[in-house]
C-alpha cells in the first residue's frame, strides 16, 4: 500500500514542505518569506492565509493533485504539554493554537494549515512530536518557585528523530540507550533521552544562548529591566527571543558570518563564539547528571552542527562523558512524514487531543 503524505513545517522565515510516497520523497521545497513581507502581519496567526496559499501553489506547480494525498502532517506548535508521537488534529487543538497558544510561534500554523487543507479532502491531519512533548520526571519539573513549574518546550521532533536514528545506525533500540541530544539551530535546546523517554531538557531560556536567543540570563537584572518602564512586554520578549544571543552581541544570527569575522581577526566575535560553545557544553554536562553519568552518546545536530569549529570546541569539553556524534542539519520533514507513515501502517497509534486529558507522564 502506498500512502502519499504532505508534511508542512512553518518556521520563522520560511514554510518548508515535502511530499512522500511512503518513504520516497517526491518533492521538497522551502518557501521563503521575506522580512518585509512578514512585517505586514501583526501576529503569526494573520500569516495563515498567505502561508496556506504558498503551500497550495507549490503543490500545483509540481503537479501534486490534492486528492492524491492520504494524510497531512504539520509541525506541532506551542500546545500545553503533550505526549511524544502523533496526535490527530481536531477542533479543540485548533481553538487552542489560534486563541491560546503557550507562545506565539510560526509552528503553531503547522496544524492549522494541515487541518484546513485536509478538511476539504476528507483525510486526516496530524501533528507529530510537537514542540511541547513533555516526558519530564516529577523531580525535573520543579523550578525553585512554588507555582512556577518548568515548561518542557524543545526541538523534540528533530531531537527524537536523531536519537532514534543514532540507535538504528548502531543496531540498538532507542529504549535501551541514554542519549543527550543538542539541537543547535537559531534556537538551542538540549535533551536527555533515558531509555526512550525525554526525561529532562535544557530549554532555550534555561541554558546556552543561541544565534537569536538569550538562554539563561541573570533573573534579578531581567526583573529590573522589565520594570524599568523603558520596555513593553513584547519588547522584553524580543530581547530574550529574536534579538538575544549572538544577535545581541554581533548583530547577526548567522554563525557562518561570525566565523568569517573571527577569521578576519575580530576578537569580540571569537569571544562570543567561544562563550556559546562553553555554555552548550555546560548544559550537556548538566544533563549527564540526570542519568548518573551513564550516557551512551552525545549527539550534536541542527544547522550549527555543520561548523566543525563549534562541534570540536564542544567535543573537547564533553568527550570525558561519552562519545560525541555529529549529525548536522535537521530532518524535520522526514521525521514528520515517517511518524505518520507508522500511524497509517498501524505501527503506532495517534492520540486524540483533549485538553481535559493532556498528559504529564
Ligand atoms: N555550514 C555552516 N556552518 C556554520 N553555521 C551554519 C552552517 N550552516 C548553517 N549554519 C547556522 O545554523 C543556524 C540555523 O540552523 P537551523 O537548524 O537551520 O535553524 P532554524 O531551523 O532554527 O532556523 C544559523 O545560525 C546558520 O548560520
Ligand atoms: C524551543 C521551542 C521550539 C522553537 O523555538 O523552535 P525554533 O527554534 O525553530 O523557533
Amino acid at each position: 500500500m502506498i500512502y502519499r503524505i504532505l508534511a508542512i513545517n512553518p518556521g520563522s522565515t520560511s514554510t518548508k514542505i515535502a511530499v512522500y510516497d511512503n518513504e520516497k520523497q517526491l518533492l521538497v521545497k522551502s518557501i521563503e518569506h521575506k522580512v518585509k513581507e512578514l512585517e505586514k502581519y501583526d501576529t503569526v496567526q494573520e500569516q495563515f492565509e498567505m502561508r496556506k496559499e504558498g503551500v497550495l501553489k507549490v503543490l500545483k506547480e509540481n503537479d501534486i493533485e490534492l486528492d492524491s494525498l492520504s494524510a497531512i502532517v504539520g509541525r506541532g506548535g506551542l500546545l500545553p504539554p503533550v505526549k511524544s508521537g502523533a496526535y490527530l488534529v481536531n477542533d479543540e487543538m485548533i481553538e487552542r493554537l489560534i486563541n491560546r497558544p503557550v507562545l506565539e510561534h510560526a509552528s503553531n500554523l503547522g496544524a492549522i494549515i494541515s487541518y484546513e487543507i485536509s478538511k476539504n479532502l476528507g483525510i486526516n491531519a496530524y501533528i507529530y512530536d510537537s514542540v511541547s512533548v513533555d516526558e519530564l520526571t516529577d523531580v525535573a519539573r520543579l523550578s525553585g518557585v512554588n507555582g512556577m513549574d518548568r515548561e518542557c518546550l524543545s526541538h523534540a521532533l528533530n531531537s527524537r528523530a536523531m536519537a532514534i536514528k543514532y540507535a538504528k545506525d548502531n543496531n540498538k533500540r532507542y529504549d535501551e540507550l541514554n542519549l543527550i541530544v543538542a539541537h543547535l539551530g537559531g534556537g538551542i535546546t538540549l535533551s536527555i533521552h533515558e531509555n526512550g523517554k525525554m526525561v529532562d531538557i535544557v530549554s532555550d531560556d534555561e541554558g546556552p544562548f543561541s544565534p537569536d536567543r538569550s538562554g539563561k540570563v541573570p533573573c534579578k537584572k531581567l526583573i529590573d529591566r522589565c520594570f524599568s518602564g523603558n520596555y513593553t512586554h513584547k519588547e522584553m520578549l524580543k530581547i530574550i527571543r529574536g534579538n538575544g544571543g549572538i544577535y545581541s552581541y554581533l548583530g547577526t544570527v548567522d554563525v557562518r558570518e561570525v566565523e568569517k569575522m573571527i577569521n578576519e581577526g575580530n576578537k569580540n566575535a571569537k569571544l562570543v563564539h567561544e562563550a556559546m560553545t562553553y555554555q552548550i557544553a555546560k548544559g550537556i554536562g548538566e544533563l549527564a547528571t540526570v542519568v548518573l553519568g551513564k550516557v551512551d552518546a552525545i549527539i550534536l545536530t541542527g544547522g550549527i552542527a555543520y561548523s566543525s569549529l563549534i562541534t570540536e570546541n564542544i567535543r573537547k569539553r564533553v568527550e570525558f562523558i561519552s562519545d560525541v556524534c555529529v549529525m548536522p542539519g535537521e530532518n524535520e520533514l522526514e521525521a514528520l512524514s515517517k511518524g505518520i507513515l507508522r500511524v497509517l501502517n498501524k505501527e503506532e497509534e495517534a492520540s486524540v487531543y483533549r485538553e481535559s486529558i493532556l498528559t504529564k507522564s
